[in-house]
């Protein structure tokens, strides 16, 4: 396991520096059934210590960013969540940047519990960066944004996700006749893109670079325009959803955008062997690196 010198806040920044040391890739720790059979693991939460315990040591300062899927850890409860919390304190000692995909968001009061439990410094799931879900309203997320920005971490908003069900929803043409500030004609991904970008502004005067991020699958035929978003974009759906480094390239190829994509079964399946999903890594960064 490789230390990388401690992130340096705010998120934006600290990814920006984590993808120039190791290669812009995000991996996910996914621990599906299937994966902790096929590492010889059984589906119980000796198995989800076990799996998640490699992926730490596999991944830990080779990688600009881990995301564990919140989900399988979920799914054994407090024990489950545990686990989660040891990953999350181990990859922060490693110095290793972490977004947890919880996909959270509700309406703006609950949305600061949200807050307080994965980006709050004193908490056992803070994380450098969150995944969250904008249906209820990009502003409805504001307790999120605020918190991201007095603790120097980050937000992904899923824009236009990775499967084909997102298409009706995400690609819907909006209609404004009342008081959003945004151009009749445009996508539901494309407004939160640009609802992004503005919230960027003042660390990219700063910086070059904000720490408000979108998600957009790689898998997308038609992705929102991101040149102007100055903050990240997380590009899964690489490997076992049918996306490649072309399709990466398609999308945030264009001078200027952060794209980092995510990929997690097509490395998980290289394991249990450290040494393995190590070597298949350093392949993979080599893979996307530009
Ligand atoms: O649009 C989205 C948003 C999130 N995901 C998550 O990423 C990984 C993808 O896993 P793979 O094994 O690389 O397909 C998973 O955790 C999803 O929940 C996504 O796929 N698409």
């Amino acid at each position: 396991m490789t230390a990388l010198c401690a992130p340096t806040k705010p998120f934006g920044v600290a990814l920006r520096r984590a993808c120039a040391q190791t290669g812009r890739l995000c991996v996910g720790i996914d621990p599906h059934a299937a994966l902790l059979r096929q590492w010889g693991l059984d589906w119980n939460l000796a198995g989800l210590t076990e799996f998640t315990r490699i992926c730490v040591e596999a991944f830990s300062g080779r990688v600009a960013l881990v995301k564990p899927q919140v989900a399988f850890f979920e799914c054994f409860g407090s024990q489950g969540f545990a686990v989660l919390e040891k990953a999350l304190a181990d990859l922060r000692e490693a110095g290793t940047l972490v977004v947890s995909d919880a996909k959270r968001g509700d309406i703006g009061s609950t949305n600061q519990g949200y807050a307080d439990a994965w980006l709050r410094d004193d908490s056992p799931l803070a994380s450098d960066a969150l995944t969250v879900s904008p249906y209820l309203g990009v502003k409805s997320l504001a307790p999120l944004y605020d918190a991201a920005r007095e603790t120097g971490r980050g937000i992904f908003v899923l824009a236009r996700t990775s499967n084909p069900e997102g298409a009706s929803l995400q690609d819907a043409i909006l209609n404004h006749t009342d008081q959003t500030p945004f151009p009749a004609g445009q996508s539901v991904a494309q407004e939160i893109v640009d609802y992004l970008s503005e919230l960027n502004n003042r660390e990219k005067v700063q910086y070059g670079i904000g720490s408000f991020g979108v998600v957009v699958g790689a898998t997308v035929p038609h992705p929102p325009i991101l040149e102007n978003l100055c903050g990240p974009v997380l590009l899964p759906g690489v490997g076992v959803q049918g996306a490649t480094k072309e399709d990466v390239d398609r999308i945030v190829g264009h001078g200027g955008t952060l794209g980092v994509p995510s990929i997690s079964r097509a490395l998980l399946e290289c394991g249990p062997s450290v040494e393995d999903l190590a070597a298949r890594l350093s392949q993979l960064n080599a893979e996307f690196f530009v």
